[in-house]
């Protein structure tokens, strides 16, 4: 998919790895819009943005739990840039002391978005198509040992995800779901980490042994994978993972055969 001439809407795009994922997709073309729940951050990242792409993005004071304003957004991102072809749902916490927040924004909101931007994308429905990319991480593919809520929402978003991408195609709504699954980040979703960790607070020295062994990745080594699955037309249903040393399409096996 050429990204010149295409709408993207970008959850939790203030900071980090969202930030991120704005910059790449104007860069090649895209016109974004912002949604966050930080409006400081997002007004602020607009401006500069508008100042060095033009007028191509528009920031959106948006809570992924709200169904009332993300329906809101995606109406408002359609009426001033006329469509909306791509959703990188990518908005998440890591808090496993308040883990039913966790499981609200994490994997609810991914489902939440992904349902509403179908109404504006499904081609059986008068959209014309696009692609989904939701953020889980590795933890949706392995295990973290001191998080299992957000491995369990992660774990959820990867299966949510390759469930669509088959409904889709049965259905011809003519979108692309892919899920992207980085290892650790440089963001601020990896600072107090003991606090973050709730009954886990235990396991904070094992933790910070998990990062030193996988090491830590760039926002933008992030936002370029998502590049790929935005723009590879035949990607759909995957789960990309990337780590420092590389990254790698994850092979399901089906229990079918
Ligand atoms: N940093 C890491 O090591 C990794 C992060 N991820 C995932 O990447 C995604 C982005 O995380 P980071 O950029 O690292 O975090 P971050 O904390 O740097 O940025 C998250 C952004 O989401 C926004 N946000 C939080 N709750 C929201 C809500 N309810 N509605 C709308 N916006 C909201 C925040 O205001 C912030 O701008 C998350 O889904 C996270 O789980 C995945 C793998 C590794
Ligand atoms: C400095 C402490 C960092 C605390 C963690 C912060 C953010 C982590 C975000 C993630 O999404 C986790 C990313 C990668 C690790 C997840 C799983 C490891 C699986 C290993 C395995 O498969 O065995």
């Amino acid at each position: 998919m050429a990204l010149e001439g295409k709408t993207a809407v970008v959850t939790g795009a203030a900071m980090g790895i969202g930030k991120a994922m704005t910059e790449i997709l104007l860069q090649n073309g895209a016109k974004v819009v912002l949604l966050d729940v930080n409006a400081t951050a997002g007004e602020s990242l607009k401006e500069a943005l508008n100042k060095e792409y033009g007028q191509k993005t528009l920031f959106l004071n948006c809570d992924v739990e709200s169904e009332e304003q993300l329906k809101a957004a995606f109406q408002k991102a359609a009426d001033t840039f006329g469509r909306i072809d791509i959703l990188c749902n990518n908005a998440g916490i890591l808090n496993e002391a308040t883990w039913e927040k966790t499981v609200s924004i994490n994997l609810m909101g991914v489902i939440r978005g992904s349902y509403l931007a179908l109404e504006h994308m499904n081609k059986m429905s008068g959209g014309q198509g696009g692609v989904i990319v939701n953020t889980a991480s590795m933890a949706g593919i392995g295990p973290f040992l001191s998080c299992p809520v957000y491995t369990a929402t992660k774990s959820g978003v990867v299966g949510f995800t390759r469930a669509m991408a088959a409904a889709s195609v049965a259905s011809g709504y003519g979108i692309r779901f892919n899920a992207l699954c980085p290892g650790f980040v440089q963001t601020e979703l990896m600072s107090n980490i003991v606090d973050r960790l709730g009954r886990f607070s235990h396991l904070t020295d094992a933790t910070h042994k998990l990062v030193e062994k996988m090491g830590v990745l760039s926002v933008s080594e992030v936002a370029e994978c998502l590049l790929e699955l935005v723009t590879d037309e035949t990607k759909n249903g995957e789960a990309l993972v990337v780590f420092p040393k590389g990254k790698k399409y994850v092979t399901f096996s089906s229990l079918l055969q």
